[in-house]
């Protein structure tokens, strides 16, 4: 075996890290004689953490500039949530890994409330996710909104100084950073659908590194991988960025894959959802067909106003 190190790109949020250091770990449990190190990378996304995403340009900010180090061989590995992935990849890159998904749901997280349904009229509740805002907003429209960035950590500490009554956080993210006991109440996937890909960990490589390729594939999940293709079929069909309030659930049960879709407008006036199942190899078609069935009843004038 080649001694060659591996390099993997990475943010460095605590979260970032967390998710490198999984996969360095993970790429030394299989092949112990590696020499894998981690290559931490400040990005656009990071630089401008105080902006709503959504009027900065948008997820792609966070993952250009390891991109750049991937196609300059600074790098040689990305690791991504793949919430925060967007639907292309420069040439010459691919999603070649997608790691085994953690918790999909959305977490609520107070000091003073059990669960959303204890908080009171015109309680405070943090996020930026235009999804998270639109479903809550229809369930809850007595609560105010309002914005929450910043990495996991200081969006908990901006919790714990009192600026908000409650903050929704993946689970996923707080699991991963031992923050699981913040946790007040796991959100039901009926009540707030995930964001496409929430949960899930994917590794970005150069699409000619064949070994590398070799080298990753005990890394990779069949089942995640089959429900990360449709829920990003789904997206891509719709042209969602993070602009939009787009959200999906996917299940597996033996060889059935079903798969909800849901798009709505961010005052969460009004929500359409769609669901379809179908065999896993269809993975991708499915993606589409609900995509499809979600603009024929009007999504598509949903996302014009956005
Ligand atoms: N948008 C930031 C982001 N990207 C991925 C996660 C959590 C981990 C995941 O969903 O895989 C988070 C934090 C959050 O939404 O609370």
């Amino acid at each position: 075996m080649s001694t060659q190190t591996i390099k993997i790109a990475t943010r460095k949020s605590p979260l970032a890290l967390w998710q490198a250091n999984y996969v360095k770990s993970q790429l030394l449990s299989y092949h112990p004689n590696l020499s894998v190190e981690l290559v931490p990378i400040i990005t656009q996304g990071d630089v401008l953490l105080d902006s709503p995403l959504s009027k900065i340009g948008g997820k792609g900010l966070f993952v250009k500039q390891l991109e750049i180090a991937m196609l300059n061989h600074e790098a040689d590995i990305a690791v991504h949530s793949i919430k925060d992935i967007p639907a292309q990849f420069p040439q010459g890159l691919t999603l070649s890994t997608i790691c085994p998904r953690d918790d999909v749901r959305d977490a609520f997280v107070s000091n003073q409330y059990q669960s959303l349904d204890e908080l009171p009229v015109d309680a405070i509740v943090g996020t930026s996710s235009l999804r998270r805002q639109c479903q809550l907003k229809a369930h809850y429209p007595h609560l105010i909104i309002k914005d929450l960035r910043g990495n996991v950590g200081s969006r908990l500490e901006k919790l714990d100084n009192n600026q908000y009554d409650a903050i929704i956080l993946a689970a996923a993210g707080l699991r991963r950073l031992g923050l699981a006991e913040r946790i007040k109440q796991y959100i039901s996937v009926s009540l707030i659908m995930p964001a496409v890909g929430q949960g899930a960990v994917g590794i970005e490589t150069r699409q000619d590194d064949v070994r590398l390729h070799q080298l990753l594939a005990p890394l990779d999940d069949a089942n995640t991988r089959c429900c990360v293709i449709a829920e990003r079929a789904m997206n891509n069909y719709l042209q969602g960025g993070c602009q939009v309030p787009i959200a999906c659930y996917s299940e597996l049960t033996q060889q059935t894959l079903s798969l909800k879709g849901l798009v709505g407008s961010v005052d969460g006036q009004q929500i359409i959802q769609a669901h379809v199942s179908g065999e896993i190899q269809q993975a991708q078609a499915l993606g589409i067909t609900l995509a499809q069935q979600l603009i024929d009843l009007g999504a598509d004038k949903i996302l014009q106003q956005l």
